[in-house]
């Protein structure tokens, strides 16, 4: 029996995808029953790393996902449009779908699995979270017994480079980046990857899969890496901790409700912590269930070969089936998405956590004093104060706080930018 796949983009992950196809010696053997019959680009001209056969190419891409002989559509193309559509269109047309598209189903998730649900057909998403590594399958199945309580963890592969460059070999954010994006790990447009879009759309699937509701992506807040400043990495370095950009979801369960925490931001997390050594492309996420404990998925989180590593295991779960159960509309529900109900999230200034904060100082006697009665007044007390230093006719000031509500945290910054020794705050960073 032969499985037919229409894979719409033949870029970074596109070429991964047809190395494993066409090369399936000493792979599962169903891969020799799986087929490329359609692929879907933009360019007919561009050079391409591998070779097809021209009639394979097309740049109608709607004719792929309409085609009969097509069973499994892989979308690959990123962004929204035409990703989203097509993806409807090929369920529409009774076909199952594997994608790595975090952005289309983080926005239109609700939309692709109803419509998947109604048609009977899987949408798989493998690579769209951690790259290589198998996190979502395990969240769906093996931890399935958990009652998960929380999922955080480093999950964008460009950031994680750019910082672990930056914070080893002193290197500069834009060449990092530059060097990022020829590796093939950056979106197409890097700034999802800098400003944190790309790690919220990842924990807003992540949580919808943990903790069983849907969950709006514009609930997930959100802070990228433009703000990090090597003099940030060097100081978190001296007082222990590494700056990582970390995706968080948590459940917190106060009084009579039950809500989610949800949020990206760079994290000053301890040396000693196990996503601290997470560095360069690999990602790292940390769950958290009972009776289990805590679990730690690691691996590749971007990359040609890795993503594609994952794409294909959904390709093959999807043969699996079609040649077990044959084209019947009962979903496995251990594998499709069944969700009906939004999960409910915390503002952000309720929740508590440190702070590690910078400040620029007019040397005036007493300052540290003042900083310390602005945060004491706004019921902030301070784990550590250090006065490291002399920038210009300035004195730098680091603090890092015991844990806070957010709230009160920002009140107290108010009051303290007021202050007439306060020159400016440069740094305000989270700590785990
Ligand atoms: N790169 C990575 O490490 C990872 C990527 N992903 C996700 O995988 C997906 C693909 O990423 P990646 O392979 O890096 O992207 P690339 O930009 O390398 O490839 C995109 C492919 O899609 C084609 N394409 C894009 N838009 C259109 C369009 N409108 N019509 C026809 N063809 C189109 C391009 O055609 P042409 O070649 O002619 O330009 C290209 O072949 C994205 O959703 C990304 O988020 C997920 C995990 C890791
Ligand atoms: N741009 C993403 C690619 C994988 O999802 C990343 O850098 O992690
Ligand atoms: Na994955």
């Amino acid at each position: 029996m032969t499985f037919k796949i229409g894979l719409l983009g033949f870029g970074v992950v596109g070429t991964g995808t047809a190395k494993i196809l066409l090369d399936p010696f000493g792979r599962h053997p169903v891969l020799k029953e799986i087929t490329i019959g359609r692929v879907g680009v933009r360019s007919l001209d561009k050079p391409r790393e591998i070779e097809l056969s021209p009639q394979l190419l097309t740049t109608d891409l709607e004719s792929i996902v309409t085609d009969p002989e097509i069973d499994i559509i892989v979308e690959l193309l990123g962004g929204l449009e035409p990703a989203r559509s097509l993806i409807l269109q090929a369920i529409a047309s009774g076909k199952h779908v594997v994608t790595a598209n975090k952005a289309v189903i983080a926005r239109f998730g609700d939309e692709i699995y109803a419509k998947a649900s109604e048609k009977g057909v899987y949408v798989l998403l493998e690579a769209a979270v951690g790259g290589g590594i198998p996190v979502i399958k395990p969240l769906k199945q093996s931890l399935g017994a958990n009652r998960i309580s929380s999922i955080m963890g480093i999950v964008n592969g460009t950031t994680n480079y750019i910082l672990t460059e930056m914070s080893q070999k002193g290197a500069d954010f834009s060449e990092v980046l530059a060097k990022a994006q020829e590796l093939g790990y950056a979106e197409a447009d890097p700034t999802a990857d800098v400003d944190g879009f790309d790690a919220a759309d990842k924990i807003a699937i992540l949580a919808s899969l943990g903790f069983g509701g849907r969950v709006k992506r514009e609930d997930v807040y959100c802070e990228g890496i433009r703000q990090v400043s090597a003099v940030d990495i060097a100081y978190a370095d001296r007082l222990g901790f590494v700056i990582k950009l970390l995706a968080i979801a948590k459940d917190t369960v106060k009084e009579d409700s039950d809500t989610l925490e949800l949020r990206v931001h760079p994290t000053l997390v301890p040396k000693t912590h196990p996503l601290a050594n997470a560095n360069g492309v690999y990602n790292a996420i940390l769950v958290e269930g009972e009776p289990l404990g805590q679990v730690m998925f690691y691996g590749p989180g971007a990359g040609s070969g890795p993503t594609a590593s994952a794409v294909v295991s959904d390709v093959m779960n999807i043969v699996g089936i079609l040649k077990s159960s044959g084209k019947t509309k009962e979903l496995d529900p251990l594998l499709s998405c069944i969700h009906q109900h939004y999960c409910q999230i915390a503002p952000m200034e309720s929740l508590s956590t440190r702070f590690y904060a910078r400040f620029l100082c007019r040397d005036v006697p007493g300052v540290i004093g003042h900083l310390g009665m602005a945060f004491g007044d706004h019921g902030v007390s301070l784990e550590s104060v250090v006065q490291i230093g002399i920038r210009g006719d300035l004195a730098e000031i680091v603090v890092v706080t015991h844990d806070v509500r957010e709230g009160n945290f920002r009140n107290a910054l108010a009051a303290i930018e007021s202050l007439e020794a306060i020159d400016s705050i440069p740094s305000i960073l989270r700590v785990l």
